[in-house]
């Protein structure tokens, strides 16, 4: 156990901790945090929700200095819901300290976003497509900045955001500090951010699992076409308090939300092709519990932290062991228990046990609820509802009436009347979701061979030039172009 007084964190940020609430340096801050603050470029992997912002967050705002009302510290981060979060938290850490963070992504008002640049502020959090615009138009000025950090950095040195890291970075003077952070580093793009950095320290939290061991993990083997069936039942069941349900496409998103609207659930739908405006809204419902079930594509999956989310539900299996893990690492962060149900047609089944290999865990098989049982769970919720309404006491001015009707009805009776008038019961009505391809092993484990290889092939194509762990990202591949193959047409609509 790491206290942060142990840390050597100054003053203003130490009551920044205390007011949030942090009592102990999670491990992945107990270690890197020293690190950084040394002056070293560090590559950070641990379990999702242990804590990273803070672990990059705290040494960034310990280098800057307040008074001077320039850029000191840049955090590039996949998505733009994510930017915000993460700029959240490193104002509510800087706060005492007199350091100002915004966030920059696209969808914003451009002028806007420039003035809000020209303020002064000393961190800022992008996303890396919006980043490069203001690069490109000199409207953010990179001439100050000491740290930079990549969120979710095997994300974006993975798919087509590689291009736009590496001319990121070619933007800032190669000797200022990197630091790279991840719940999953799969090795091939490991070593490609090691090439971007001066010889990085690695801190790799140790863990049996690569997720985390207080998330039930479950699977549910089921066809295609029973899927949307056995999703409401579990809601129905289960009644998780916040819920998210990945797919695999925007519009199987578009359609699991309007079946669940129909059934009567307060669903709504997130992906990349919503305005950011519509983007924000239903993030923010979701976060005040105006929502109860969030259907998202993986745009949801990476660093997402919203408190309160107690079941993930994978609709569809995701092709990436790496997107598994941090799509049920939407639930049980810092500590709290959390529940995932993956739904697995019976082709899929290898799928399943590749994704068991390579996180290193198990998901335990779950039959699938009946009709029956939900219904069931229905009138326990209801039930629920009608004990604490007991429990309250307050009911004596009912009593009249309750003797009433009970000397027409028996007890039995007139207690089925009142929980059916109270059970929520669920339209039934049909909804089709349109069929998907199964996922096969074969596709998932050539797509990973192509991860691999076309990082090296662009990173040690030409060995002569500096391979990886050779030394500084200028020697490296930073600047050489290259054509780095988009293992998915689409998978940037984010920044
Ligand atoms: N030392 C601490 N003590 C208590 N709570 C903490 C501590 N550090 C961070 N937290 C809280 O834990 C939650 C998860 O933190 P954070 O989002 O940084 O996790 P993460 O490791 O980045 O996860 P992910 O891999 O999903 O991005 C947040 O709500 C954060 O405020
Ligand atoms: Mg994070």
């Amino acid at each position: 156990m790491t206290t942060f007084n142990e840390l050597n964190i100054s003053q203003p940020i130490m009551k920044a901790l205390e007011n949030m609430g942090f009592e102990e340096a999670t491990p992945i801050q107990a270690e890197t945090i020293p690190l950084a603050m040394e002056g070293n470029d560090v590559i950070g992997q641990a379990q999702t929700g242990t804590g990273k912002t803070a672990a990059f967050g705290i040494p960034m705002l310990e280098k800057v200095d307040a008074s001077q009302k320039k850029i000191q510290g840049l955090v590039v981060a996949p998505t733009r819901e994510l930017a915000i979060q993460v700029a959240e938290e490193i104002n509510r850490l800087g706060k005492g300290k007199g350091i100002r963070t915004i966030s920059v992504f696209g969808g914003q008002h451009m002028e806007r976003q420039i003035k809000a640049l020209k303020d002064g502020p000393q961190i800022v959090v992008a996303t890396p497509g919006r980043l490069l615009d203001h690069m490109r138009r000199k409207t953010i000025n990179t001439g100050n900045i000491e740290t930079t950090v990549l969120d979710e950095a095997d994300e974006m040195l993975n798919m087509g955001f590689i291009d736009d890291i590496r001319d990121i970075l070619k933007n800032i003077p190669a000797d200022k500090q990197t630091l790279l952070f991840s719940a999953t580093m799969p090795k091939e793009i490991r070593d490609i951010a090691t090439n971007l950095m001066n010889t990085p320290k690695e801190v790799k939290v140790k863990a049996k699992e690569m997720t985390v061991e207080n998330i039930d993990q479950h699977f549910i083997e089921i066809p295609e076409k029973h899927k949307f069936d056995t999703l409401t039942n579990h809601l129905d069941i289960y009644a998780p308090t916040l819920a998210i349900v990945f797919a695999r496409t925007k519009k199987r998103v578009d359609e699991i939300t309007d079946g669940l609207q129909t059934r009567g659930f307060r669903a709504e739908g997130i992906h990349g092709d919503l305005t950011q405006g519509k983007r924000m809204s239903v993030l923010n419902k979701f976060k005040n519990n105006r929502v109860d079930v969030l259907v998202a594509t993986d745009v949801a999956a990476r660093g997402l932290d919203i408190s309160g989310v107690t079941h993930v539900y994978n609709f569809d299996i995701p092709q990436d062991p790496e997107s598994y893990v941090h799509r049920i690492g939407r639930t049980g962060r810092a500590g709290r228990a959390g529940e995932a149900i993956s739904f697995i047609t019976p082709r899929e089944m290898a799928h399943l046990h590749l994704i068991e290999k390579v996180t290193k865990s198990k998901m335990k098989r779950m039959v699938p609820p009946t009709y029956q049982e939900a219904r069931r769970g229905q009138q326990q919720a209801a039930a629920d509802k009608l004990r604490k309404t007991i429990d309250k006491k307050d009911l004596q001015e009912y009593h009249e009436t309750a003797s009433e009707l009970l000397q027409d009805y028996d007890s039995v009776t007139a207690v089925a009347a009142a929980l059916k008038m109270l059970t929520k019961e669920r339209r039934n009505a049909p909804v089709n979701i349109s069929s998907a391809q199964p996922i096969s092993v074969k596709k998932a484990q050539r797509s990973r061979d192509n991860k691999g290889r076309s990082g090296n092939k662009k990173f040690y194509g030409n060995r002569g030039q500096g391979g990886p762990k050779q030394g500084g990202r200028n020697q490296g591949g930073r600047n050489r172009k290259g054509n780095y193959q988009k293992r998915r047409n689409n998978r940037k609509p984010n920044s």
